[in-house]
């Protein structure tokens, strides 16, 4: 852990802002947590806790939460971004409006905009004119809130074209249970975290029409080289892809019920509609979204994405996952290797 002390803002109170609030408070900076819900606030300031998003979880009583955005961004130098990737732009907007200097901002979203197809870290440099932007740092890997808010050891990786606001950011969140690598392959490192939750809903569909061990491994092995063949396309390096930010993350959440993504693929794979799954889970589901995005960019860059192709026949054209399936399975013959020595450069 540095020893140096800092003033962070972790701007979105859902699960994944509480638990990196709570690294934060381990490490005694100085954290200020703002939500826009003002019950929310009052009960994280008065019961130290978050029930809605971290049930059973005692959070440190350091942790202070704000309501007025204003006020939590008062001699703040550096913000966790911390909201789902469809309400970036707006909560930036508002940013803008009280920030005075220059934010190194660390996003910790996994989206990609649909339509525009820019990045988080893309969209942030659309959003925040330059006087009031130090660095973009992305901070990605395998970390589900609740095991992170258990303080059970968890490896991630922070990301940045501008090295040293990466490495400041890892002494930020270093500690004991939290080990923080740096990599500065910035489209790597979010692609990966991006894409990971479109195949842990395939994940989950497959669990969820009773498929096994065999077929999940298929869709995370699979899923991995067709990651990597558009990220690679994008400008990432392909080895990133073997990172924490890569198959660290499929692994997680592609097995965990703690995925958001995974639980809400098993109850498509069990037959809900995608309008009831998401009223169900409460929380967001980013791989919905980002489904749409690469499915687009797959055509952009003319990259084959059949797992892709195939969720985006059952999200967006009421397409049975059976049938999904069986196109999969059903492809052409194929050299496994071919796409990938290609990328790699390997004869
Ligand atoms: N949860 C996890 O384990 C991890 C999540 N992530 C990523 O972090 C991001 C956030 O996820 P997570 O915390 O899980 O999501 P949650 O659904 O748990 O929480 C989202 C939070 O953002 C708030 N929010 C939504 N829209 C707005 C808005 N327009 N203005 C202000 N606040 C808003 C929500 O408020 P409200 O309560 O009103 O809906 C809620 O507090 C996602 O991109 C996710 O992929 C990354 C790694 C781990
Ligand atoms: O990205 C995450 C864990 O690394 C969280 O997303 P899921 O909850 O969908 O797994």
């Amino acid at each position: 852990m540095s020893n140096k002390k800092e003033k962070v803002a972790v701007i979105g109170a859902g699960s994944w802002g509480t638990a990196l609030a709570m690294v934060l408070a381990d490490n005694e900076h100085e954290v200020r947590l703002w939500g826009h819900k003002q019950e929310q606030i009052e009960e994280i300031n008065r019961f130290h806790t978050n029930q809605k998003y971290l049930p059973n979880i005692q959070l440190s009583e350091s942790i202070i939460g704000y309501s007025s955005l204003q006020e939590a961004l008062e001699d703040i130098e550096v913000i966790i971004l911390a909201v789902p990737t469809k309400a970036i732009r707006e909560v930036l907007g508002k940013i803008r409006e009280f920030q005075l200097s220059k934010l190194t901002i660390v996003h910790v979203s996994k989206g990609i905009e649909p339509d525009t197809l820019l990045r988080i870290s893309e969209m942030i440099e659309e959003e925040m004119p330059n006087d009031l932007l130090n660095a973009v740092v992305v901070l990605s890997g395998p970390s589900h809130a609740e095991e992170v808010s258990l303080r059970h050891p968890t490896t991630v990786t922070v990301s940045s074209h501008d090295e040293a606001a990466a490495k400041r950011v890892q002494d930020l969140f270093m500690n004991q249970n939290f080990r923080v690598y740096t990599n500065l392959d910035v489209i790597g490192v979010e692609i990966g975290g991006a894409l990971k939750n479109i195949i842990a809903l395939a994940a989950g569909i497959s669990d969820g029409l009773g498929y096994g061990d065999n077929a999940k491994a298929a869709l995370i092995t699979r899923g991995l080289a067709e990651i990597a063949r558009l990220g690679t396309k994008m400008g990432a390096n392909p080895l990133t892809f073997l990172g924490l930010s890569g198959i660290g993350d499929l692994i997680v959440t592609c097995t965990s019920v703690h995925s958001r993504n995974w639980r809400a693929g098993n109850m498509l794979g069990k037959g809900m509609k995608l309008e009831e799954v998401l009223e169900n889970m409460g929380m967001v589901v980013e791989g919905v979204r980002t489904t749409k995005a690469a499915h687009q960019l797959s055509e952009k860059y003319a990259v084959r994405m059949p797992i892709t192709d195939e969720l985006y026949r059952v999200l967006f054209n009421e397409y049975h996952p059976k049938d999904a399936v069986d196109n999969l399975m059903g492809r052409l013959k194929t050299n496994e290797m071919e796409d990938l020595t290609n990328l790699l450069n390997i004869e």
